[in-house]
């Protein structure tokens, strides 16, 4: 390579295909993503619902209920205590999606999930009038809950499939040189070109955060 040319970017070696995300495989991630705020130490699970026009008009975790802090309440499973178990108490990312929408409802949507609905979350998804359900896993013994869900889903002829994906992975960088900025400032009351407005708005969010 001549000196004088910059040096190419990391990911050209990529076909056009890999370089921009499929809309299953983003909305999929966007549902993975969510799934990351959940505080449960066991089983982190992710939805994402979107409308016929492929807007995404609510996303949840599985997490307590409001006014239940996620920090003061047992994660213990169903098995390690008979009352004081997470069963019990958390909210499904699936109710937590419909319950988040910011629409006027989610009739005819499709529901991105990591993890296969339970009966509970079905009848949810059935009432709020959903239409299809695109999963990422389902666990490998089939529960009450599980077959329940099936059949629910089936009577009620809501459609249910697995991702299909090429993509085994996503890579995010948080890094500000990855999105233009010309270098990362190591002062950190020097912010690197393009990353003001950024750090500003994260100092906010991280004030709330919990
Ligand atoms: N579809 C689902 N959505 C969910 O949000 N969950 C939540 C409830 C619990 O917080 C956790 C499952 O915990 P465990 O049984 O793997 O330790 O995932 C569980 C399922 C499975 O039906």
């Amino acid at each position: 390579m001549a000196d004088n040319q910059p040096p190419a970017p990391e990911n050209s070696n990529q076909t056009e295909e890999e370089k921009y995300l499929k809309w299953e495989d983003y909305f999929m991630a966007v549902a993975v993503l969510s799934s990351k705020r959940s505080k449960d130490p066991k089983t982190q699970v992710g939805a994402c619902i979107v409308n016929q026009d492929k807007r995404i008009v609510g996303t949840g975790y599985n997490g307590m209920p409001n006014g239940c802090p996620d920090d003061e309440m047992s994660w213990l499973h169903k098995d390690e205590n008979e009352v004081d178990h997470k069963h019990l108490y958390v909210c499904h990312a699936e109710m937590n999606a419909i319950m988040n929408k910011n629409s006027a409802d989610v009739k005819g949507c499709t529901m991105y999930v990591t993890l296969f609905p339970c009966n509970e979350c079905a009848k949810i998804i059935i009432q709020a009038g959903l239409s299809k359900i695109v999963y990422l896993s389902k666990k490998e013994n089939d529960t009450s809950e599980r077959i329940a869900a099936e059949r629910l889903l089936q009577r009620s002829g809501i459609a249910y499939r697995r991702l299909e994906s090429k993509r085994t992975e996503i890579k995010i960088s948080l890094t500000a040189k990855d999105y233009g900025a010309k270098q990362q400032s190591e002062n950190p009351n020097v912010l690197a070109p393009g990353a003001s407005q950024r750090e500003e708005e994260s100092d906010e969010v991280e004030a709330e955060d919990e």
